[in-house]
């Protein structure tokens, strides 16, 4: 395997604020790295110094090997959260726009962009659009795919077929690394790397990474009720189906609330799931080593 992607204690500060802070992560050919985070945790800032695009104010960075430059930037695919795409040139004129730029012959447009091939992208909807962003990215086979975000906004049908897509090109040899903020993505990823407020917090497997980490499960007999009087006591309460949890609060704060309010239920310690991991994350209550 090679390192394509080097991050070694990088940070950038915008004025006060650190939005990435002594940051670091490797990303190897055809691994699917996942860099997972709530809005603001340093993602694209993170994304956009690998790319160069955005001056480090500390750590080093390397990109196939080298300083982020032109070069190294044109063996890389990215899709940025904006897409990149012209809105007033159609889907065949995207293509043939970005192959001049790069060098290389307009590749087919997709089959099933075919219908809209001339349609300007700017009234092409938001999922053929992804898909077109995708094959721009792809057209120059990079050794490296940067995706942030890819599926926000896309249906489930076209959000499998999109991973299906980056599984292929990973199982190809191609290194990957995609930003999410959809934890149910992070199956899709080998490897995970949660930030939280410029911070990395957890890295690993999801298992890895929910195996030191409890939430609390209450049963009660009126769900509803029970959601109730622990949002109403500022805990992190959600819900999975009908099964009232809560992260990052030990199980006996949440049985005094519920004691208090008088309300009956059941109070369980279980296996945390990976947003819940995050939540714990966030409100700096639990570390995962
Ligand atoms: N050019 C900039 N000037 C000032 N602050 C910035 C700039 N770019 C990012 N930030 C701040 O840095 C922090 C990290 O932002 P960043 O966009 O990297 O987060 P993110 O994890 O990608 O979030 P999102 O999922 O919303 O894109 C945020 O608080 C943001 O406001």
């Amino acid at each position: 395997m090679t390192e394509l992607v080097r991050v070694a204690a990088v940070t950038r500060r915008f004025g006060d604020q650190v939005a990435v802070d002594d940051v670091s992560l490797s990303v190897e050919s055809g691994e699917i790295v996942g860099l997972l985070g709530a809005n603001g945790a340093g993602k694209t800032t993170l994304i956009r110094m690998l790319l160069g695009l955005t001056a480090t104010d500390a750590g080093e960075l390397r990109l196939l090997g080298e300083a982020p430059s032109r070069s190294t930037r044109r063996r890389v695919g990215y899709v940025a959260q904006g897409l990149g795409l012209y809105d007033d040139l159609t889907v065949r004129e995207n293509l043939a726009f970005a192959a001049s730029a790069y060098g290389h012959p307009t590749p087919p447009v997709p089959a099933d962009l075919v219908p809209v091939a001339d349609t300007l992208v700017g009234a092409i909807g938001l999922g053929r659009q992804r898909r077109l962003a995708f094959t721009v990215a792809l057209a120059h086979s990079p050794a490296l795919l940067v995706l942030d975000e890819p599926t926000s906004g896309v249906d489930p049908l076209a959000r499998a077929r999109l991973w299906d897509r980056v599984h292929a090109r990973a199982d190809a040899g191609v290194g990957v690394l995609v930003t999410t903020h959809y934890m149910s993505e992070a199956q899709q990823c080998d490897r995970l790397v949660l930030m939280s407020r410029g911070r990395v917090v957890a890295t690993g497997s999801e298992a890895e990474i929910t195996a030191s980490t409890t939430a609390v499960a209450v049963d009660a007999a009126s769900w509803q009720e029970a959601f109730t009087v622990l949002d109403g006591a500022g805990l992190p309460v959600m819900l999975a189906g009908r099964s009232v949890r809560v992260a990052a609060v030990p199980r006996e704060r949440v049985e005094a609330v519920l004691r208090d309010a008088g309300l009956d239920a059941r109070v369980r310690d279980v296996a945390a799931t990976l947003e819940e991991v995050m939540v714990a994350l966030d409100t700096d209550r639990v570390r995962v080593a």
